[in-house]
């Protein structure tokens, strides 16, 4: 991989604003407390050790999981306590740490079956999906049988799939795990193409090349709190984050001055 380059970060008006996100999972506290916002355009990249809460957060943010306090608004709507398909249709689209895919399907009818949540009828679903296609460059792949494809083309998908629905802010999470080298920067390069087309884009990833590559800004989570947020290099460097999550080998390579 390349020396990261340290994207510069938009400061426009925020997209999404989360305040004192609370969730519980009967006397668990998984997020606590947690406030932070998306710029548009932006990419934030968000990190923590497991169990931190990242996943939940996303959660909360996609409508998955009720959050148990705190207000989640995208532009000038709340849409914290909204169900999923109410969320997905104001404009958050995301991806899984698993891939969520139907595998006996072509990838063309994963696709367009995505579409469909928002398309008005199975035409404009299939035209939307042939859009996501050239835009993913993935025209070659659409008759191929999901289940049929390498781990990284099913990334691919999921990506496709979360895309035809027009997010306005789309969700990553973990999306190089289980990718070699090669595959992680292939698709490092899909998320900054998407992000250039300036997609507001939020990544989980325990990746953390991938994070410096990606983020304007990051956020820390530890034990579902907010440890910290800024940009990549400064919160690589703070000793909070070293102690909680990095240890000092990862802070000496990613927290040094490029
Ligand atoms: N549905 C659930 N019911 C009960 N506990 C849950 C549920 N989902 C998550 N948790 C717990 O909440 C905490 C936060 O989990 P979460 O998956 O958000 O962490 P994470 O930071 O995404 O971790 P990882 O990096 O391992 O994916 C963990 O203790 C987890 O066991």
């Amino acid at each position: 991989m390349t020396t990261p380059a340290v994207p510069v970060a938009p400061t426009g008006a925020p997209l999404l604003q989360v305040d004192e996100l609370t969730v519980r999972f009967g006397g668990l506290v998984a997020v606590n407390a947690v406030s932070f916002s998306v710029a548009e355009g932006e990419l934030l990249g968000i990190i923590g050790p497991n169990g931190a809460g990242k996943t939940t957060s996303f959660n909360a943010v996609a409508g998955a999981v009720r959050p148990t306090s705190g207000t989640i608004t995208l532009g000038e709507t709340v849409v914290s306590g909204l169900p999923p398909e109410r969320v997905a249709r104001l404009g958050i689209a995301r991806t899984f740490q698993a891939v969520r895919l139907f595998r006996a399907m072509s990838v063309a009818e994963n696709v367009t079956l995505a579409a469909s949540t928002v398309c008005r009828s199975l035409t404009a679903a299939a035209r939307r999906a042939d859009e996501v296609a050239e835009l993913l460059s993935m025209g070659s792949l659409m008759n191929a049988e999901v289940g049929a494809l390498p781990l990284a083309d099913q990334k691919r998908v999921e990506i496709a799939r979360a895309l035809a629905l027009r997010p306005r802010l789309l969700l990553l999470d973990e999306m190089m795990s289980g990718l070699n080298q090669e595959e992680t920067l292939d698709i490092i390069g899909v998320v900054r193409q998407l992000g250039a087309q300036g997609l507001t884009i939020i990544v989980i990833e325990h990746v953390l090349k991938v994070i410096m590559e990606l983020s304007h800004r990051v956020l820390v989570l530890d034990h579902g709190a907010l440890i910290a947020q800024g940009a990549p290099r400064e919160v690589m460097r703070d000793p909070q984050v070293v102690a909680a999550y990095l240890g000092p080998q990862a802070a000496r390579t990613f927290g040094e001055p490029s």
